[in-house]
C-alpha cells in the first residue's frame, strides 16, 4: 500500500451471471463491511441498473467494464460514457487485456476511451500488463511503461485515475508473479506516473489483478505501491470478495 492512499478493492464480474445472481451478489457485497477501504463492483452492462438499485443505500461504488470513445452517435452495440454516468456509475474499466485481445483495443483507443470517461466525470481504471512471453523475455516493465505512456490521457491524475496492473498470464489461471516481481512492477508504474503527472502521480491508486484470492491477498496487498486489487473470479462470491477487502 501507499501511505495516505485509501485502498480500492474492485470486482470485475466480466460476462458472468444471471440478473438474479447479480442482484444477490450486489446485496451481499453491500451488506459487508471493509473499514478504510473503497469497494467497487463492475457488472455487465445489462445488470448495471438493477445492481445500482441494490447498492443504493451502501457505500459500494458502481462501475462499468468499458465505454466508447465517442459521447454519442452511430455506434451500434456500444455504450457511451455519459450514459454510464447517467445511471450512477462512477468508474469504468478500460483496456482490460480481454478487450485488448477480443476487440483489438490499442493504447490509442484506450486513451481515447479514457478521455471520454473523464469528460463524463467517470474515473477510468486503466489496465496494463504483459504476456507470459514478454515476461520471460525480460520485457515486462518496458511493455507496461509503453502501455502507460500510450493509454493515459492528460487529466488522468487530476481526476484520480486508477491503474490496474494485470499480468495477462495470471488472469484466471491461479498463477501470480512473485511478490518481488509485483513490487518491482508497481514501483516502476509509480515512477512512470510521477514522471507523467509529477507529485499527483505519487497518490494515484495502482491495483494488482490476476488470481487475487483470499489466500494470497494479505501478502500481495501489503506490498509497496499496491493500493488495492482488481478481482475477477473471486469477486463473484461475496464472501471471497469481502475477505480480500478485509485482508489489510
Ligand atoms: O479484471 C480482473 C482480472 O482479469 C483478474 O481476474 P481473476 O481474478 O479471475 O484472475
Amino acid at each position: 500500500m501507499t501511505p495516505g492512499v485509501r485502498p480500492l478493492i474492485a470486482g470485475n464480474w466480466k460476462m458472468n451471471g444471471t440478473l438474479a445472481e447479480a442482484i444477490d451478489l450486489a446485496r451481499a457485497v453491500a451488506a459487508g463491511e471493509a473499514p478504510g477501504v473503497d469497494l467497487l463492483v463492475c457488472p455487465p452492462f445489462p445488470h448495471l441498473v438493477p445492481v445500482a438499485g441494490a447498492l443504493l443505500k451502501s457505500e459500494v461504488a458502481l462501475g462499468a467494464q468499458d465505454c466508447h470513445a465517442a459521447a454519442s452517435g452511430a455506434h451500434t452495440g456500444d455504450v457511451a460514457a455519459p450514459m454510464l454516468a447517467d445511471l450512477g456509475a462512477r468508474y469504468v474499466i478500460l483496456g482490460h487485456s480481454e478487450r485488448r485481445a477480443d476487440h483489438g483495443e490499442s493504447d490509442a483507443i484506450v486513451r481515447a476511451k479514457a478521455e471520454a470517461a473523464l469528460s463524463a466525470k467517470l474515473v477510468p481504471v486503466v489496465c496494463v500488463g504483459e504476456s507470459e512471453a514478454q515476461r520471460l523475455a525480460g520485457e515486462a516493465e518496458a511493455v507496461v511503461a509503453t502501455q502507460l505512456a500510450g493509454s493515459l490521457p492528460d487529466g488522468f491524475a487530476a481526476a484520480g485515475g486508477v491503474v490496474a496492473y494485470e499480468p495477462v498470464w495470471a488472469i484466471g489461471t491461479g498463477r501470480t508473479p512473485t511478490e518481488a516481481d509485483i513490487a518491482a512492477m508497481h514501483a516502476r508504474i509509480r515512477a512512470e506516473l510521477q514522471r507523467a503527472f509529477g507529485e499527483a502521480g505519487s497518490k494515484l491508486r495502482i491495483l494488482y489483478g490476476g488470481s487475487l484470492k483470499p489466500g494470497n491477498a494479505k501478502a500481495i496487498l501489503a506490498l509497496p505501491h499496491v493500493d488495492g486489487g482488481l478481482i475477477g473470479g473471486a469477486s463473484l462470491k461475496a464472501a471471497d470478495f469481502l475477505a480480500i477487502a478485509t485482508a489489510y
